[in-house]
């Protein structure tokens, strides 16, 4: 976000004052305006904290006042509220409700009720939120409970909200003050936009510390925050929309997102001189006794990967030939079973720690999935010369971290990065948000494609077997990852249709989704 804030820094020095908050506002008018269908007669409560996304808030609602609304502005802060914004929507015929602070103590509620309302904001910002937020409920003052109720009270009635409680500003979790606003907004039967990104979310990293604002719709000014990228932040923001305000970014980005354009061009596509070896051949050691399915789906998977052949090592084979009688199998374990350009180690694997051990050893790029991430030795993958791509999902990346899996949940850009740091490895974080990060840093892609359909019993043995192929055929670690989770999701996508399905249904709709990238890429 430094990006950003430096990137409008510049920006704001070379144009006239209040000029970019202008486009901002204008840009978020217009969509409420969208989303309203009808501006003149509608009632618009904007909540308005005390920085610049409060001001963006004022101005956009000004512009809604001045088409025929009925604006009412929550101020969390009065004295602090942008002062030309607040103008600008009080000559408009815009209303305002001011919200006399929560007091934590007896002695601060003294102060805030003598107006004194930065004093008490940092007092409340060096609180503990949950015993903050529990000592204020005592200690409203009648004033207090009084705007509050007002607040609600217009929230309840308003056909749109606007959150512009905090934006990129915002640090920490919400104040009590401004979570008691996030919490109205919760309950409110209408929709709600956020100014820039919902209140309460981090921007940097997606995670959310307590209390934040769903929003159905957040406009978000000059560029897509990573925190409206990345869950849980993402399940906030509803869906994303971009006002352009004329920001120039420099530098890489945090986080990238391929599209269709991007993946044709990965696309392995076999030429006049290709056979199936300098296709690829794409080795996967996976299975059990016990779980023959993982190795039938990564088999899969792997032949929709665009490898010219698929040689598979375990004690799966008869299931895999019954499916896939394609497949080359081999009753030898990995080092024994014949050249590959490529390894997928680890699906229903159970506890084969050799099998998993010698594809390590390999010089070719290796895919390393499930069981296999808790049988693989870390100073074995970091020794590695080729490439490795490692595939947990939440719970296996929290066990090789040593944190509860909610921790990765919470801040999976972090986890990603860290954990790709700590195996040398490049990694992919499954998930509601899938995340392909490199050791060295550089933008971590996020998959734009997926859909809640995959989480379904052996999907993500599908996508080792995808992945896996790709990385035969040629691609780097990075791209098969992203490559394989974008076709993936598509297929997810495609074989679901708004139905549940079963893992062999995604496979089965891979080359759909291939086609649909070579085809509508343009
Ligand atoms: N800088 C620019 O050029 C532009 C900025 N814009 C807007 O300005 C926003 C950033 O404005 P600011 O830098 O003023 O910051 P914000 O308005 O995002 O937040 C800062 C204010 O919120 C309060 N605050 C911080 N953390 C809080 C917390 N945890 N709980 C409650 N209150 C908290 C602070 O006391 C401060 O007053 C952007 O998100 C965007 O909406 C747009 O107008 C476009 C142009
Ligand atoms: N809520 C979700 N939204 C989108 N994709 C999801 C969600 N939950 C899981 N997935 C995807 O489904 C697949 C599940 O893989 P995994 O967790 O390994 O399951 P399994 O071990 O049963 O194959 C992954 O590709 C993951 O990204
Ligand atoms: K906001």
């Amino acid at each position: 976000m430094e990006t950003v804030r430096a990137a409008e820094r510049e920006l704001m020095a070379r144009l006239p004052e209040g000029a970019l908050m202008q486009r901002a506002a204008a840009g978020l008018a217009a969509a409420c305006a969208d989303l309203l269908g009808r501006v003149y007669g509608r009632r618009v409560v904007l909540l308005v904290g005390s920085g610049d996304n409060g001001g963006d808030a004022l101005y956009a609602g000004a512009r809604l006042a001045r088409r025929g609304a009925g604006v009412t502005a929550v101020l969390l802060a009065p004295e602090r509220a942008h002062a030309a914004g607040l103008a600008a929507l009080r000559r408009a015929g815009g209303r305002t409700v001011e919200i006399t602070a929560t007091a934590e103590t007896d002695k601060t509620a003294d102060t805030a009720k003598n107006g004194d309302t930065a004093k008490t904001a940092d007092t409340a910002k060096n609180g503990d939120t949950a015993k903050t937020a529990e000592t204020a409920d005592t200690a409203d003052t009648a004033d207090t409970a009084k705007t509050f109720e007002t607040a609600e009270h217009a929230i309840r009635n308003a056909d749109l909200l606007l959150d512009g409680i905090v934006g990129i500003g915002g640090k920490g979790g919400l104040r009590p003050d401004a979570a008691r606003l996030a919490a109205f907004a919760d309950s409110a039967r209408c929709a709600v936009v956020a100014v820039d990104l919902p209140s309460g979310v981090d921007a940097d990293t997606g995670e959310v510390r307590g209390a934040a604002v769903r929003a159905d719709l957040t406009v978000t000014f000059g560029t897509h925050k990573p925190g409206l990228l990345v869950d849980p932040a993402r399940e906030y923001a509803g869906s994303v929309r971009l006002v352009d305000i004329g920001l120039d970014l420099p530098g890489e980005p945090v986080l990238e997102a391929l599209q269709h354009a991007d993946v044709r061009r990965l696309l392995p596509v076999p030429s006049g001189e290709s056979d199936k070896y300098r296709r690829g051949v794409v080795g996967i050691a996976a299975g059990s006794a016990r779980y023959p399915g993982a190795a039938v789906l990564a088999v899969a998977g792997a032949l929709r990967g665009g490898a010219g052949a698929v040689r598979y090592v375990g004690p799966a084979g008869d299931a895999v030939l019954a499916r896939f009688p394609e497949t080359l199998v081999s009753d030898r374990g990995p080092r024994q079973a014949g050249r590959v350009q490529a390894w997928v180690v680890g699906p229903g694997a159970g506890d084969d720690a050799s099998a998993v051990a010698e594809v390590l050893a390999s010089d070719v790029p290796v895919l390393v999935d499930a069981d296999g991430l808790r049988l693989a030795d870390r100073d074995a993958v970091r020794a590695r010369t080729a490439p490795t791509l490692m595939t947990p999902h939440a719970g296996e990346a929290a066990a090789l971290l040593g944190v509860p899996r909610e921790e990765v949940e919470g801040a999976r850009l972090a986890s990603a990065r860290e954990l790709a740091a700590r195996y040398d490895a490049t990694v992919l974080l499954k998930g509601s948000t899938t995340l392909v990060a490199d050791p060295g840093g550089g933008a971590v892609r996020v998959n734009p494609t997926g859909t809640a359909w995959l989480a379904t019993a052996g999907s993500g043995d599908v996508l080792s077997g995808l992945a896996g192929s790709l990385l035969a055929s040629g691609l780097g670690a990075l791209d098969a990852g992203s490559t394989a989770a974008y076709l993936h999701g598509l297929a997810g996508r495609f074989a679901a249709d708004g139905a549940p399905v079963g893992a062999h249904d995604v496979a089965d709709a891979v080359p759909e989704a291939w086609r649909d990238v070579r085809d509508l890429a343009d």
